[in-house]
């Protein structure tokens, strides 16, 4: 039998490889070179023996075979596992879900600054060894030996090379012939360059609130299964501002005592420090993980929850990894929220990661939300394939009322001042003299969304993309905001050099514009990716709103969820529409969510709120739905839409999208992609429904065209089968590239 080692390549090729473990590398004495999973080693791959660096998945014992003998392994790159055992099972999981190679998932989810030990260095520490040290008198030595070895007995803890020649005042010469002669031992220990690590920032603690019935209720879901030590996944359903985060805040404070940790996973964009202070009232011990992190901070966060220091993990979408030696629960705040599924390898989606992971750890799982998810609505409904247990919230906090809502429809009220319809205007203006403070949502960046030619038609496209540029004031540009292609603005038609050429369609900029000309000296603020670039300008401006030193906060749909100003007695929805007509079979999902959410943002202290919604589609179920505050009509109509098509959450999908800059190749590609997969479809037995191959709804991006096929089915499994047998072995030609989304959330 030969001792191996299973290894998977970050950069391919596609997988698993044994190698023959060395007998220096299976010492478990001599941690710096020994192989265990979770470490990355290097190994000799294909007839050149190329060397590539690969993790270690699995040791196993193989039969040894002579006539084909395992390569052996050229080196060992960790001085310990970057990957725990519950880890690797589940990137193994995501591996075969996600159809994504395990050594990029594995690339995917350590982050490079804890694979590359950012702001550590490796340190030599020397101590005497027991046996030594108790019969140090009796030794003879040379004299400067001598003095080392009494030096570094006399010390406390052991000492660098360093410390211990300026102790001794000596060179390294002693010190080595010591080492040699077994009389000095040396480790090699991993310390931070920074010497001391930042204290956490002292919060004054707040006390626990006391719940109303409804927290009551729904704690008392949480702690029965936190202390029945098995899995359940439970989707609290809250309204806006009914108190959904001082319930997890509480469920958290048993995990807590027990000596567990939890995990808190939010949208990127409310991971503020107020969103964190929030916590650290509450907990000594906090990490934060977020993608803007610098690799040291990361690697630093890192370190600490895997050494049991941290109470709760607060982060983005990858927290769900984070190391936590004895997880207790999961909760994922506005679990609806797209962010939570990656757009690039691995494709996964946290809340179905967070599901894997809670199951396979036996703790629960918490999903909030307003306006939850319809997957995880269906699987807290009786009769679906998951159970999720339902916990409802379904009043305010102090039994405020829901704010009212009133529908602006576009088509008929003839009043439009610009972007603001009369009734806006008006509310406005009396929410100004009351002294209270206005949100206005309007989802699209940008002064004018188009540019167009009303003599010849001509539309102002990206030189690069199938979409249209919008034009930015503020740089005096046309943008596109898909690849960032700029131009400058025309001024006559590009095409038939008419003078009369059009900027139309409202953006944020230029709703700012109007907004101002017409409330002439109240102060207005603009959230939208371009004035929210520099780190830290979210917190400056909504800071400024807290404080009531700006009167109107105007943006995209940053501004919609989370925020808590009593204050805020009128929200205004510029245009409800906007993501209404988007080629996405959740747009009616989408808008419901985004109008809901930004809504809920008002009447949530004594003065009460109001909310004005501009449409051009009053009687839209979803607006309808939203308008009522009411979640459970908008899924009781949206679903039959969905289970009708076989969309999720009935049923599973999976999109292949191939691009290239030559669009024959893509489609030839494609085209026996396509069949391949529909062969492999029928011998899977299992009904399912192939869409396309078909241009995709954004067909050039960045200069290359974009094919798609859509895979419906039952679920998951036969899907995967068939993208298994049909689309991974058929390699694209030079110049394609392609992918395979599981349970896609983009559908452009
Ligand atoms: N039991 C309580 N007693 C008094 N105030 C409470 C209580 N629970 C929560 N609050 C306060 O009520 C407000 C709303 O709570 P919170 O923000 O947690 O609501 P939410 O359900 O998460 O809302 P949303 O979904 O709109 O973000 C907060 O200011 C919170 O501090
Ligand atoms: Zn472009």
């Amino acid at each position: 039998m030969v001792l191996a080692a299973t290894v998977v390549l970050p950069g391919g090729p596609v997988g698993e490889f044994d190698y023959a473990i060395p007998d220096a590398m299976a010492d478990e004495r001599k941690p710096e070179t020994f192989v265990e999973p979770g470490r990355r080693v290097r190994a000799p791959l294909g007839r050149g023996n190329r060397p590539v660096i690969g993790y270690c998945v699995a040791v196993v014992l193989k039969p040894a075979s002579p006539s084909r003998p395992l390569k052996a392994l050229k080196g060992v790159i960790d001085t310990e596992s970057l990957v725990s055992p519950p880890m690797m099972r589940l990137t193994r999981w995501m591996a075969d879900h996600y159809l994504t190679p395990w050594g990029q998932v594995l690339e995917g989810v350590v982050p490079s600054g804890v694979r590359g030990k950012a702001g550590t260095r490796d340190v030599m520490l020397l101590s005497v060894p027991t046996h030594v040290a108790a019969r140090l008198t009796k030794l003879q030595l040379p004299p400067k030996q001598a003095e080392v070895l009494k030096a570094l007995a006399a010390s406390s803890k052991p000492l660098s090379l360093k410390q211990l020649a300026m102790r001794a005042d000596c060179t390294s010469a002693p010190i080595n012939a010591l080492r040699k002669a077994g009389l000095i031992e040396s480790r090699v220990e991993r310390l931070a360059t920074d010497g001391l690590l930042a204290e956490d920032m002292v919060v004054e603690r707040l006390q626990p609130k006391k719940l109303n019935a409804d927290q009551v209720r729904t704690l008392d879901t949480i702690l029965g299964a936190i202390d029945s030590g098995e899995h359940e996944t439970i989707l609290v359903h809250g309204v806006t501002g009914s108190g959904k985060t001082e319930v997890y805040l509480q469920a958290i404070e048993r995990v807590v005592a027990f000596g567990r940790q939890a995990i808190v996973l939010v949208p990127e964009i409310s991971l503020t420090p107020q969103t964190v202070g929030r916590f650290r009232e509450r907990f000594d011990r906090i990490a934060v993980l977020h993608s803007h992190q610098s690799d040291v901070e990361r690697h630093r966060q890192w370190r600490r929850i895997a050494a049991g220091e941290v109470e709760v993990v607060v982060g983005a979408r990858s927290a769900v990894f984070a190391p936590t030696p004895h997880l207790g629960l999961v909760v994922i705040d506005e679990e609806h929220e797209t962010s939570f599924k990656q757009d690039t390898a691995p494709r996964y989606h946290a809340r179905d990661v967070a599901l894997q992971r809670t199951r396979a750890e036996n703790v629960p799982l918490v999903l909030a939300s307003a306006t939850p998810s319809l997957e995880a609505w269906r699987y807290a409904q009786p009769g679906a394939p998951e159970r999720f247990r339902l916990a409802s919230m379904p009043r305010r906090i102090g039994d405020l009322p829901m704010p009212a809502v009133r529908v602006v429809d576009l088509r008929v009220d003839g009043e439009m001042r610009g972007a603001l319809s009369r009734p806006l205007c008006q509310a406005m203006k009396q929410a100004l003299d009351d002294d209270g403070q206005i949100i206005l949502l309007l989802n699209r960046r940008g002064y004018s969304t188009h540019v167009q030619c009303p003599a010849c038609g001509y539309k102002l496209v990206c030189d690069h993309c199938d979409v249209a540029m919008t034009f930015h004031r503020q740089d005096n540009v046309v943008l596109c905001h898909w690849c960032d292609h700029r131009a400058a603005p025309p001024v006559v038609c590009p095409d038939c050099r008419s003078p009369r050429i059009r900027y139309g369609g409202l953006g944020t900029q230029k709703l700012e514009a109007e907004v101002s000309a017409r409330f002439r000296g109240v102060s207005i603020a603009r959230m939208d990716a371009d004035t929210m670039r520099r780190p830290g300008s979210h917190e400056v401006a909504l800071d400024a709103f807290r404080r009531g030193e700006t009167r109107i906060l105007l943006g995209t749909q940053m501004i919609a969820k989370g925020l808590d100003f009593p204050n805020v007695t009128l929200v205004g929805v510029v245009s409800a529409d906007s993501a209404l007509n988007l080629p996405d079979f959740r747009a009616a999902e989408r808008t419901f969510q985004l109008v809901t959410q930004v809504a809920g943002r008002t009447g949530r202290g004594e003065r009460g709120g109001r909310v004005i919604v501009q449409t051009f589609d009053p009687d839209h179920p979803a607006i309808q739905a939203a308008v009522r505050h009411d979640f459970e009509r908008f899924a009781r109509e949206e679903l039959p839409n969905r289970q009708a098509l076989g969309y999720p959450p009935y049923g599973s999908m999976a999109r292949i999208i191939a691009r290239g800059a030559s669009e024959p190749l893509v489609t030839a590609y494609l085209d026996q992609v396509a069949d391949a997969v529909k062969q492999a479809a029928v011998e899977t037995g299992v009904k399912m429904r192939i869409a396309g191959p078909a241009p995709a709804p954004i067909t050039r991006l960045r200069g290359e065209f974009r094919r798609h096929l859509q895979l419906h089915a039952p679920n998951g499994d036969p899907l995967r089968a068939a993208l298994k047998a049909g689309w991974q072995p058929i390699k694209p030609p030079e110049g394609v590239r392609s992918i395979v989304d599981i349970d896609p959330v983009d559908m452009l």
